[in-house]
């Protein structure tokens, strides 16, 4: 008998024109991402492109100027708490453990939104209670067997390293157990190797069934990992395909060396202000012969007419 096995990819997250201004800044505009079950996609561009922007349009940190982000078909509420109840979990690109607590308690803190003991059962220590913090610390403790720390559960998460603290802010974001992962900037400050483990760490966590979003700076990481990469420049989706596409895009390699190109985002208000000083610039170098009666002061201070330019 032969088995047929069929794979349904579905949607996990839908971002539509997500536009994020503050005030005069437009940081992200009109972006339409899509992540799907077993993906991983990449998001990269250069220094102040707004990918990070974007990340906390996604997660509630910011409420979008314009637009809507779903998860799983649902529009997800603009707060962090919902975001993370809802399925998706992210790491920040500056590491933000708690110092003083230990690995394993930095993991457990993760695991807060998937705990439905309440204060009074915490605060009585009730068999539910106890039920439910024995089944949380098991839970840590296989997300820590499966990023290689378990045997330093015990340690002060400030005396890690820093690849291993890297490592423990994404068992802590898998702790609550999300449909998607964000990862800002996962290798920034690693080695080549805790890359190299970073990566394979990250196809573990897909073959989990989690899609995976990142933001890398890394461009080897990112081509090696990505199932597809958007290229985000000032703001504006540029690109989006798979790593070889993406490579071979000559519009990439000039934003990412600062080249203008042909219709690049903000181009056009480039060209407009380079075009108003350009005439500002020649109107001022050339006398203006228009607007008789207009008077001036000429460097020697005597007094002109804008039309003659002579002296009165
Ligand atoms: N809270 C804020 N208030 C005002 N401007 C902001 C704010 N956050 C970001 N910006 C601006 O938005 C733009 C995009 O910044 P963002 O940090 O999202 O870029 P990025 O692509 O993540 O950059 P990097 O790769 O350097 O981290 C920048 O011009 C930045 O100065």
């Amino acid at each position: 008998m032969t088995t047929m096995t069929t794979t349904t990819t579905t949607t996990v997250l839908e971002a539509s024109g997500v536009t994020m201004r503050f005030g005069g800044l437009t940081a992200v505009r009109s972006v339409d991402l899509t992540v799907n079950t077993g993906e991983i996609v990449g998001l990269i561009g250069p220094n102040g492109a707004g990918k990070t922007t974007f990340f906390n349009c996604l997660t509630g940190l910011y409420v979008p100027t314009e637009g809507k982000v779903s998860y799983k078909g649902t529009v997800l509420p603009a707060k962090p708490h919902l975001v993370t109840d809802a399925g998706i979990a992210r790491t920040f690109q500056n590491i933000r453990l708690f110092a003083n607590m230990t690995v394993l308690e930095n993991v457990l803190v993760g695991r807060h939104t998937r705990t439905k003991e309440g204060l009074w059962s915490a605060l009585l220590r009730g068999p539910g209670f106890k039920r439910a913090e024995a089944a949380s610390h098991a839970r840590a403790m296989e997300l820590l067997e499966f990023i290689g720390l378990a045997h330093k559960a015990d340690h002060l998460s400030r005396n890690l390293p820093y690849g291993e603290q890297r490592k423990l802010e994404i068992a802590r974001a898998l702790a609550s157990e999300p449909g998607l992962l964000l990862l800002d900037e996962p290798t920034a400050g690693m080695n080549p190797q805790e890359t190299r483990a970073a990566e394979e760490l990250v196809f573990a966590i897909r073959d989990q069934g989690i899609a995976v979003l990142v933001i890398e700076h890394d461009m080897r990481f990112i081509f090696n990992l990505c199932d597809r990469v958007a290229v985000l420049v000032q703001g504006e989706k540029l690109v989006e395909g798979s790593s070889e596409v993406v490579q071979a895009d000559e519009r990439v390699v000039a934003a990412y060396l600062g080249t203008p190109f042909e219709g690049a985002p903000g181009a056009a208000e480039v060209a407009e202000v380079e075009a108003a000083e350009a005439e500002a610039e020649a109107a001022a170098a050339t006398p203006d012969d228009t607007a008789p009666g207009t008077t001036g002061t000429d460097n020697s201070g005597t007094s002109t007419t804008g039309s003659e330019g002579k002296s009165l």
